[in-house]
This record gives structure tokens, sequence and C-alpha cells, in this order.
């Protein structure tokens, strides 16, 4: 894969057992661009992006990375291809018990078969991206959210992904360091030619940072399309939703 790819979601039906939490997702979302899922909580964010990563599989519908189904592909295409996907999990995930450098090696032990002197210089590469190379010795416990966050997302990109999927990175930060977040990923957007989906219900986030968005609501998609098109547009909820005053952050349930 040179490129950033795209990702299309074909007619989907997500959920679990007998719950069917989405329905009728037919939505592609651009290669290189920033897509920002919004959605209310339990609203099945956290799950669509567990069936981009490949760990469920649709009920109904497929999931196309550049063309490829995770699911129709030999296994060994097929974690090569989860190798190109990094994610930031919604509290970063890392293990309490190791450092952060021994936390952002973990998916380079997994994934090649690099010595340690040059996974060092990988890990404190990726670690100085997000400005944390000086706490490699630290472990997660020592460290406030946002830095915690910081250090998901060196995990997420130390094997030079060609996707990023966060979910809700900013959820559990105060607005300054959730804005520093929002930053850092524009940043690395703006370096790194990468597919980038982040789901969230931060408000500031969305405006801040994405170029093509898609809303979660009642288990369907109301909306997909640029930031314009949705500030312009006459649906009565979305309008409501996007005039909340600054600030605010969060989305109430819907
Ligand atoms: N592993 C699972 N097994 C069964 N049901 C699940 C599982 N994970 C999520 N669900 C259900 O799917 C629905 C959507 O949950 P999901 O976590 O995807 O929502 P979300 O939009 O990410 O919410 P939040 O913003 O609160 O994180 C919920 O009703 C939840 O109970």
């Amino acid at each position: 894969m040179q490129r950033a790819p795209n990702i299309l979601l074909d007619r989907l039906r997500l959920g679990y057992g007998d719950n069917i939490v989405l329905e009728d997702v037919d939505v592609a979302l651009p290669a290189s661009k920033i897509s920002v899922i919004l959605g209310g909580s339990g609203g099945g964010k956290s799950t669509l992006l567990r069936h981009v990563l490949g760990l469920e599989k649709p009920m109904e519908g497929r999931i196309l990375i550049d063309g490829h189904d995770i699911f129709k592909l030999d296994p060994n295409k097929a974690h090569d291809l989860r190798g190109e996907m990094g994610v930031l999990f919604q509290n970063g995930a890392l293990l309490g018990s190791l450092t952060l450098g021994e936390n952002v090696a973990l998916p380079l032990r997994e994934h090649t078969e690099l010595d340690e002197e040059t996974l060092e210089t990988l890990v404190r590469l990726k670690l100085s991206l997000v400005g944390l190379d000086k706490f490699m010795e630290y472990y997660p416990s020592q460290l406030s959210g946002g830095m915690r966050k910081r250090a998901g997302l060196a995990r997420a990109l130390v094997l030079d992904p060609k996707i990023l999927l966060c979910d809700e990175p900013t959820s559990g930060l105060d607005p300054i360091t959730a804005a520093e977040l929002d930053q850092l990923i524009l940043d690395l957007h703006d370096t790194f030619d990468m597919t980038i989906v982040v789901v969230t219900h931060d408000l500031d986030s969305l405006f801040t940072i994405a170029d093509f968005v898609v809303m979660l609501h009642k288990g369907q998609v109301l909306f997909q399309g640029s930031l314009d098109d949705l500030k312009n547009s006459n649906n009565e909820f979305i309008r409501q939703f996007l005039g909340r005053k600054p600030g605010e952050r969060q989305l109430p349930d819907f």
C-alpha cells in the first residue's frame, strides 16, 4: 500500500447477537483526510471502529480498506493490513506494568524482528513526535491524562500506519489539554500522509480537525459530508446541535 487508503463502509449492519447497533451505513471515508464520526453515548462509535479494525465481523455489508475486505484476505495479508492501522483507544490502553518506552515498543515486537538498538531508536523518535521522549522510562501511572493519550498516539504511530483511528481522543481531558491534542492530530496529519478517523462527541474537536463528517443518530447515518455542508444543513437536529455555545465541548445524549 503506497498511499493512504480510503475506507468504504458498504451497506453495513453492525451489532452484537440480536442487538443491532447501526444499520444502513453506506459511507466513503476519504483517503488522506481527517474524518470525524459524531454520535451520542452508546450510539455505536466504538462499535464502528472495532469493525473497521477487523476485531468484529459485520452482520451485513462490507468494510473495504482501499478495496480490501479484511475478512476475505488470507491470514498473512489480513495481519499486514492490520499493521497498516494504528489505534488510539479511549483510555490510551497503556499497560500499567510497562514503561512508556516498553508500551510503545509492543507493536514493533509483534510485527517486526528489529534488533533492540533499532527498536529503541524508533521508540524514542515516536515519543519525541508527541513531546514525550524525556518520559521513556516513566510508567503510565506517573503521567497526566493528556500525556497518557499522547503516549497512546506514539504507540499508534510506531509502525508508520497509513490509517490512524482515534476513539474519543479528548474525552476526560480539560479544554486546554483537549485543544492541544486536537492540534497534535492536525500536525501529525500535516506531516504524514494518513487517513485519520476520529470518533468523538466533542464539538470543539469537530470544528478544529474535521475535513469530513459522519453523524450517527438513532442507529443510522444522519449526515455525511464536509464541515461546511454540516454547517449549512437544514436538518433541525443538526442545527440545534451546532447552535450550542462555544466551550460546551460535549454533546448531550441523543
Ligand atoms: N462487546 C459488546 N457486546 C455486546 N454489546 C456491546 C459490546 N460493545 C458495545 N455494545 C453495545 O453496543 C452499543 C453501542 O456501544 P458503543 O460502545 O459502540 O457506543 P459509543 O458510541 O462508542 O459510546 P460511548 O460514546 O459511550 O463510548 C451499546 O448499546 C453497547 O451496550
